[in-house]
């Protein structure tokens, strides 16, 4: 049977080791000089991401995505070597020029994420943070050149690792930004 590389995170069946995980250190792929970010709080809102923004280990067809209070993000070393991928973008994804690697993205711009930074746990040193709980954009693969038509398997396989599919975010969190922007226009009371 064929196997679906979704993320090597959700392929090897990672479950998280530590209920009181706090933080810990990302690392870039760099063999020498490596970026490295500190991040002072646990993670929240991990899963995983079809889209073609966020960044793929190789092989795998999906991000594992998760954000942490922007003010508990900072780079320790190597900080030269990023760079942001996309300026315009509401995630400001800083990228190390050498390697590649997402470090950290955080969201400046007005938004419900504002004040929030996307970053990859599987570049923190240690283990403990929490598994991802859902997968998000899920039909963007397609945008990467996946085969549309086992797009059935990859919904498959996602369900069977316990990550409900979804094609945007998931549910509780498209509810969270439509409350915001309706708070902001007036449409419910702010
Ligand atoms: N279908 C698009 C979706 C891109 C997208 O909307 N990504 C989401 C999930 S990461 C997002 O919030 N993007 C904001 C951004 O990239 O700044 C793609 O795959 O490029
Ligand atoms: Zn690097
Ligand atoms: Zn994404």
């Amino acid at each position: 049977m064929s196997s679906i590389n979704i993320h090597p995170v959700v392929d090897s069946g990672y479950r998280a080791t530590d209920a009181s995980f706090s933080g810990g250190t990302l690392v870039c792929n760099c063999a020498s000089n490596p970026v490295k970010v500190k991040v002072n709080s646990d993670i929240a809102h991990n899963h995983a991401c079809g889209c073609t923004k966020c960044w793929k280990p190789a092989g795998a067809n999906f991000s594992v995505v998760a954000v942490a209070p922007t003010d508990k993000v900072e780079v320790l070393e190597n900080g030269n070597k990023l760079a942001v991928v996309d300026p315009s973008a509401l995630i400001q994804r800083h990228a190390c020029k050498e390697c590649g690697v997402h470090m950290y993205g955080p969201v400046e711009r007005e938004h419900p994420f504002q004040g929030l930074s996307f970053l990859h746990p599987e570049r923190f040193e240690g283990k403990g943070w929490a598994q991802p709980g859902f997968a998000a954009f899920v039909s963007s693969i397609i945008e990467s050149g996946f085969d549309p038509s086992k797009m059935g398997e990859v919904r498959s396989k996602l369900k069977s690792s316990g990550l409900e599919p979804y094609d945007c975010l998931s549910p509780g969190l498209m509810d969270y930004i439509a409350t915001w922007t309706a708070k902001k226009s007036g449409a419910l009371p702010a």
